[in-house]
Formats: C-alpha cells, structure tokens, sequence
C-alpha cells in the first residue's frame, strides 16, 4: 500500500509515536492501578471511571492497555533491535569477508533457524524463568538468522557493483567501506526486515505470554490481556477486541514507517509512479493529435518529464519534440545531462520509480506510448520498438548463455514459435550481426565475449522481432575506437537490409555524421536545433551546435572545448539556457523563455538571434 508522499512519514509516524507516547506517560496519566481487582465489577461494561470496562478480575481495561503497552513495545523494539544490530553485523562480515567468518556465522544461524521458536522459548524460560528480560533475549534470537541472511545476501550483491570496487580502488579502509558504502546501500531490505521483526514480536510475545512463557500476571500485558478475555469471550466479546486492535493499529504503523524510511534512505525510490497527469488522462483532447504521414515510425510531441527527488520536482525534458521516419536515422546529441536518456527511456515507457511524462504524446504508429498500460508498453517492448544500451555486460545475464537469452527474447513474442526455430532464429541473427562461428557461439557465457560481441549478441536481441524502431543509447561508448567502428557500421547495414526507424543516442557529431540522416541537438533538457545532418554541420543555426562542431578532433590541431558546464534541472535559467556559456548573448536572451523557431529546410532552432548570426564553420564556407 502507498500513502500520498507527504503522509507516508507523518501518518504511522504520528501512528507510531502516539502508541509509544501513551506507553511512556503510563505513570502520569490518571489511571486506576492496572492490577488492582474489584470482583464486584467484575465484566463490567463501560462505566464510569472505566471508559473500556473491567476483566474477569475487575481490572480496568483502558488502564491495562496503556500499562501493558509498555511490555508488549518494549519487548518488541528491543529484540528487533538486538538482533537488528548483531544480525546485521554478522550478515556485514560474513559476505565481505567470507571464508571461515561466511562458515561460522552462517552456519550457526542456519542451526537457530532448525529450532522450532516455542521449544526454544520454552528451553530458555525453564533454564532463566519467565518474564520481559528472557522473552527479549528469546525473541532476539530468533529474529538473528533474518538480519544475518538478508544483509549477507545484499552484500554479496552489492559488493560485485562498480561503485564498491572504485572506493576500494581508492585504498579506503574496510570498516569505512563496510559501514559508509556498503551499508546504506543494503538499508532498505534491513529496515523491511525490523518492520517484519516489530511487528512479529509484539504478536510472539502476546503467544508467549499467553502460553505463560512470558509476562509474568498480574502484570499487564497485550497478550496476557487476550489470553484473558478469551476465556471469557462469551460473556464479554469486547474485551477481545481492545488489546487485538491495539496490536492491529501499532503493527500497521510499524510496517507502514518501515517502508516510508526505506524509501526516504533510498533516493532512488519516492513514490511519483502515477504515469500523466490526472488532466491529461481525462481530457484526450488536450493530447497533441497523431502524425499524418504514413513514413513516420516515432513522433514525440512536446515531451517533458518531471522527477521527484529530495530537494524537490525537477524537469530534466521539457517540451521535447522528435520524429523518426521508416529507414532513417535520427541522431540525438548533446553533452552529459542533456536529457538524452530520459527522453529514451520515456519513449520505451523504462523511467526510473521517481520519474513520469507529465506532458506531451509519443506516437508510435496509432499509439500514444505515454498513455499505455504497462501490459501493452511490455508487448511493444522487444517486439515493435527495442533498445540497446550502452553496457553490454551489465545488460545481459551473467549466468545464462548468450544464445539462450536471445532466444528468450524471442519467445517472449512469439511464445508458439518453438524452441528448435527459436534457435534456429538465433543462428541467423548471429550470423546478421556478424558472429563467427555462432554454433559455437551461442554456448557462451557473456563474461566469455569480448565487449564487442557482446554489443552484437545486444544488436542481435533488439532486432530478434524485427522491430520497427530502434532505440540505440550510446550503444559504442563502452568499447575501443576500432570495435566502435565496427559496430556503427553493423547498425548502419542492418539498417539498410531491414528499413528499421532509429533513434542514435550520443555525445559525438563524428558518429552522428557517419550514421545519421537527421540530427536534433539537446541541451540542458530542450532541443535547441534540428534538421537534416548535412544542412545543420554545413550551417548550423544555434551557438550550442556549432560549439559542438568546434568541439570535434581534426587531424593535429587540438578542438576548442565548451567553456562551463550544462546547468542541472534545479537550476535552469528562465531564459535562454546556453546564455551562460554562449559568446553572442545579449540581455534579451535571458530575460525570458525562447520558443523553437521554424527555419527553412525544414529546420527548427531555439535561440534569439538565429536571424542575424552567421554561424558557418570556416571550412565549410572554404
Ligand atoms: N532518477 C533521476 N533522479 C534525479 N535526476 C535524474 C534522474 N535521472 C536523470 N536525472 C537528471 O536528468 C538530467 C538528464 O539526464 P540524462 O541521463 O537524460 O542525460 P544524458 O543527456 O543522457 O546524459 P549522458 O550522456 O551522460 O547519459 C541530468 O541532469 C540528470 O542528473
């Protein structure tokens, strides 16, 4: 269940807080005594002085709530938070150690984990005796083995990522990498862990009392009280209720601040996964209508996507239009942080939890991919539209073979197909892309490819249903110069045979030069120019392309870089966002926001004084 964002902290916590406050202020509060017996008022309903009324000893029952409260939480917080604390370390050393401290730790949790709970409780509570202080320690070790596992298993996870290996790359100390790196990122499932443990001790320790394995009576407690009223469920049903709704309300409170501390530990994760505004949804109307002409694979109109991160909602893509057309490239280029990947990755319905398109259509044939359900964007994905990433070793599974995941990928659309044509399909795609020896081939490993075969097995995946666009992001980034060759001109054939749509995602106008038909150039979230490539190098429109094309290595002489840095969504300037960085600004370009301007030749730039600036390279004019 998720709460509104803004509830998600406040509401169990006041929950929460309120049940522990009333424990806490049990001496202060103007309670009869919890164990003082009145067996005239035995069963009582509600009267007066006694609002919930009194049990079969005549004991009131509000005052015992608030009273037994205080062993019932006490119990619970403090064995979730031993075994929090001692799980979680052992879980820490036993995955980044491993080892003999992996053989101790684990194997003497897998020995508590054989023992059924009760016999363990009933082992302790006959060599130590009953009361709060056994039932801690039994309860703390019990929840022992869950810390340790859930840690250990997110450790050894966690300790094959790149960030890990850059901080011990940096000679830090393994405490600081144990407790700075590793840990905040294993938080999550260790906080869902005490949510389960609080609220599975409170219900344990009702059990075990209620056994009489733990409170000792006449002291109160929540499951001394329904071990009470059971007997006298009959007579007086509503004694039942109270201390089982007491438990309801805190294990509630406790679950739900557990999940809202996880995400608020989690940057990654605030809850804005509803997909359009509320608006857009209702009023289609409002939706940018379909494109006309039959050629057009992709037609992204007015695009912008909001995150919610801590310091608040930021639009990294704002008003971004695309259109890709059957058989032609379109190159999508611009420095880091200019919004590259999340116009792709809202394109293929893939934004990260945080973020959501909060205006604007992306049209793939007669379908607005923003306003799709994630069953239907699932069945385009990998079949009409696909996607190859930049990484091919993070983006294929490490412990499949390369074939089989190909195959997979076939399946997945064409699940009658069967599996001897499957694979026959996989050898004919390896064969396409470019595999030697693909019977062979298919039997690998990733981590047995080099990085450059790895994109091919990628390619071969993206177009196993022959898709009719494709989304390439920085698809050469991670491999050498050579490999980089050979593969741009692997996408550009294969695009050629199969008259496949694509979009080309990359920092370099070099690629876009070699691949593309047209180019559209982003900067800090907007799209500042577009057009065919051949007129946009020849005669660029926007400063910020032309820099780019300056920025470019030719032969010997050393390319002039971009002097400053793109800004971050936080802080976009109202106007122009290139002024900061652009040798032609004057005070009109940022006073207020610049419209994409139509230019001829089917261009568009975004930029005050398009009109007047001659921005031709030199060569080009020689
Ligand atoms: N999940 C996220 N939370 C917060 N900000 C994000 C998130 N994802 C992207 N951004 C921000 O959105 C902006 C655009 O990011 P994007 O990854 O699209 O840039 P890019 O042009 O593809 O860069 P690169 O070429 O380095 O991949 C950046 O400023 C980035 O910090």
């Amino acid at each position: 269940m998720r709460l509104p964002r803004k509830f998600a902290v406040w509401f169990p916590l006041a929950i929460v807080g309120a049940v522990v406050l009333l424990a806490l202020a049990a001496p202060i509060l103007p309670l009869p005594d919890p164990v003082r017996q009145d067996i005239a008022h035995r069963l009582s309903g509600s009267i007066p002085g006694s609002p919930l009324g009194r049990d079969e000893f005549g004991r009131d029952v509000l005052s015992r709530l608030i009273w037994g409260a205080r062993s019932s939480l006490a119990v619970a917080f403090a064995s979730a938070l031993i075994a929090g604390v001692v799980g979680t370390a052992l879980g820490l050393l036993a995955g980044w150690f491993r080892g003999l401290v992996e053989l101790f730790s684990l194997r003497s949790m897998d020995i508590i984990l054989c023992f059924p709970h009760v016999l363990l409780a009933l082992l302790v509570v006959t060599l130590l005796g009953p009361g709060i202080g056994t039932l801690i320690l039994v309860l703390s070790v019990v929840y022992l083995p869950g810390f340790a596992r859930v840690t250990y298993a997110e450790v050894l996870s966690a300790r094959s990522h790149d960030y890990v290996e850059a901080v011990r790359a940096l000679g830090a100390p393994t405490g600081r990498i144990l407790l700075r790196t590793v840990l905040p990122n294993v938080a999550g499932p260790i906080l869902v862990q005490v949510s389960l443990a609080v609220a599975s001790a409170v219900v344990l320790e009702s059990g075990l009392s209620f056994l009489g394995l733990g409170v000792v009576p006449p002291s109160p407690s929540w499951g001394l009280m329904i071990r009470g009223a059971r007997a006298t469920m009959e007579q007086a049903p509503l004694l039942l209720l109270w201390p089982c709704l007491a438990l309801t309300v805190t294990i509630l409170g406790m679950n739900l601040l557990c999940d809202a501390l996880r995400d608020a530990v989690d940057p990654r994760t605030p809850a804005a996964r509803t997909r359009l505004r509320v608006v857009d949804r209702l009023l289609p109307g409002l939706v940018p209508p379909a494109p006309v002409r039959a050629d057009t694979v992709l037609e992204v109109q007015g695009l912008t996507v909001e995150i919610a991160t801590p310091r608040g909602a930021i639009r990294p893509v704002q008003d971004v239009s695309l259109t890709v057309r059957a058989g032609e490239t379109l190159a999508v280029v611009g420095e880091s942080g200019s919004g590259k990947s999340v116009t792709a990755t809202a394109v293929m319905g893939l934004l990260p939890p945080a973020a959501r398109p909060v205006a604007g259509a992306a049209w793939l044939g007669e379908q607005d991919l923003l306003r799709l359900s994630e069953e239907k964007l699932r069945q385009l994905r990998g079949g009409p539209m696909a996607m190859v990433f930049q990484d091919p070793m993070s983006s294929l599974n490490p412990v499949h073979r390369v074939g089989d995941q190909v195959a997979e990928a076939i399946l997945a659309h064409q699940p009658r197909l069967g599996a001897a044509a499957a694979r026959e399909r996989v050898l004919e795609l390896f064969r396409q892309v470019g595999i030697a020896d693909p019977e062979r081939r298919v039997r690998t490993f990733p981590h047995e490819m080099s990085g450059g075969m790895r994109q091919r097995v990628m390619i071969a995946m993206a177009l196993a249903n022959k898709p009719r666009l494709l989304i390439a992001d920085e698809p050469t980034t991670a491999l050498d110069v050579t490999v980089q060759a050979q593969i741009l001109d692997l996408l550009a054939q294969l695009q050629r045979d199969t008259g496949t749509a694509m979009i080309f995602i990359t920092h370099s106008l070099g690629v876009v030069a070699e691949i593309a038909d047209t180019v559209a150039v982003m900067y800090a979230g907007q799209v500042v120019e577009q057009g065919r490539v051949a007129q946009v190098f020849a005669q660029p429109l926007h400063p910020y392309t032309r820099a780019l094309l300056d920025a470019v290595p030719e032969g010997d002489t050393q390319p002039e870089g971009i002097p400053g840095v793109v800004p971050p969504p936080y802080a976009f300037p109202v106007g122009c966002r290139f002024a900061a960085r652009c040798g032609f600004r004057r005070p009109a370009c940022e006073s207020a926001p610049v419209p994409l301007d139509e230019a001829a030749g089917n261009r568009e730039v975004r930029c005050v004084r398009w009109r007047e600036l001659d921005l031709t390279p030199r060569e080009a004019v020689a």
